[in-house]
């Protein structure tokens, strides 16, 4: 099948500048791409690349686009992939724009797939509250708390860990009862960091600790394979639930994980993968604890995130897309945070509308 293929590199800033331990973050670059069929169905996707946990760059994501060139002959969705293969984000935007393709041409041919346990509109899940790293944290709970919110992210390795440890007992006497509390380093300390946290975390109301430690992409396999023994020895010596999300960056390491037995959780951030749902089946085959969580993508590539999370059979741990309003841009924004996501919310993100928003904007 002969389909028409257009992308547009987009640059979007942030409400707020977004503080990790790999330093401030101030816009989001990505690209939105759109496939059309001859009867004019198209269908959008997103590559949202963050070249710091280990994903191409966004560069490498337009430059392979760019080759892709207005036309593109692919008659299933593994043709599509082999048009992106060294870039494994734009590769996941495509099958999203297949599937919305697909989607959309069944719905006005009137031949609606097969409804599927996401498809009720009643269907919602639970959802954490992003919380800014460093004290500016305390603020916001409360007013979080008020919304309901009763999963919290907190954003720590920011600061030195003495500085830190003493803001978690502020951070953790500000939680309303019965809350529980997310703690991300994204892999900012080394073990005797790690484990000052966790001798805390014990307890306290943590249901884990996100990527205390990391190899990156970049380091030889030998120091890799000392962190990610590290990161074993650390589950299996502390209480606290340890999960992992850098480590999942490449396709495959799920599988890889899931092989060696890891029983901590898995941070699954769809937008990075090329195929996240080979990925899911397998967690899903293994019983696997999951959180789904955002890549601080736009509302093209949320809507394909979300929706793999709404099919997710297993325990339903809060989602991680508590993020939005994020971009200066609202036109561009998932649904807001909300203690709970409907799956209504969802259906209704419209991406051909945002594609028209910035196409607006940019004439
Ligand atoms: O969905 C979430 O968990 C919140 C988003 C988040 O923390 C995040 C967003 C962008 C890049 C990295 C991360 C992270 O989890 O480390
Ligand atoms: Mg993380």
């Amino acid at each position: 099948m002969r389909l028409g293929f257009a992308y547009r590199r987009y640059r979007l800033r942030f409400r707020a500048p977004v503080r990790t331990a790999h330093g401030v973050w101030t816009e989001r670059e990505g690209v939105w791409v759109r496939l059309c069929d001859e009867a004019g169905h198209a269908g959008y996707g997103e590559a949202a690349p963050i070249p710091w946990f280990g994903t191409e760059t966004i560069g490498q994501t337009e430059a392979v686009a760019r080759a892709i060139g207005p036309k593109l002959d692919a008659n299933d969705e593994e043709s599509l992939a082999d048009a992106a293969v060294e870039a494994p984000c734009l590769v996941n935007a495509l099958r999203s724009a297949w599937h919305g393709l697909q989607e959309e041409s069944r719905r006005t041919t009137g031949h609606a797939s097969a409804a599927t346990q996401a498809d009720d509109p009643t269907e919602f899940r639970s959802v954490a509250a992003l919380l800014p790293a460093g004290r500016a944290a305390l603020g916001v709970i409360t007013e979080k708390a008020e919304a309901g919110f009763r999963v919290f992210k907190w954003k720590v390795g920011v600061a030195n860990v003495g500085d830190e440890l003493v803001l978690l007992d502020d951070v953790c006497a500000a939680l309303p009862d019965g809350a529980k509390l997310r703690l991300d380093a994204n892999g900012a300390w080394d073990r005797r960091q790690a484990e000052r946290w966790l001798e805390r975390c014990a307890e306290r109301p943590i249901e884990f600790v996100e990527q205390p430690c990391l190899a990156a992409a970049a380091e030889a396999p030998a120091q890799r394979r000392k962190i990610e023994d590290t990161l074993r020895g650390l589950a299996e010596d502390y209480p606290t639930p340890i999960a992992l999300d850098e480590s999942l960056v490449v396709d495959g390491d799920v599988a890889r994980w899931l092989a060696e037995g890891w029983r901590g959780v898995f941070v699954l951030k769809p937008a990075l993968l090329a195929a996240p749902w080979t990925a899911v089946a397998k967690l899903a085959a293994a019983k696997a604890s999951v959180v789904f969580s955002s890549a601080l993508e736009t509302i093209v590539g949320a809507r394909a995130a979300l929706h793999l999370a709404f099919t997710w059979p297993g325990e339903r741990k809060a989602l991680g897309f508590g993020v939005w309003p994020l971009f200066a841009e609202s036109r561009c924004d998932g649904p807001t945070a909300a203690p709970f996501l409907r799956w209504s919310d969802v259906k209704r993100l419209d991406p051909a509308r945002a594609w028209a928003a910035l196409e607006e904007k940019a004439s």
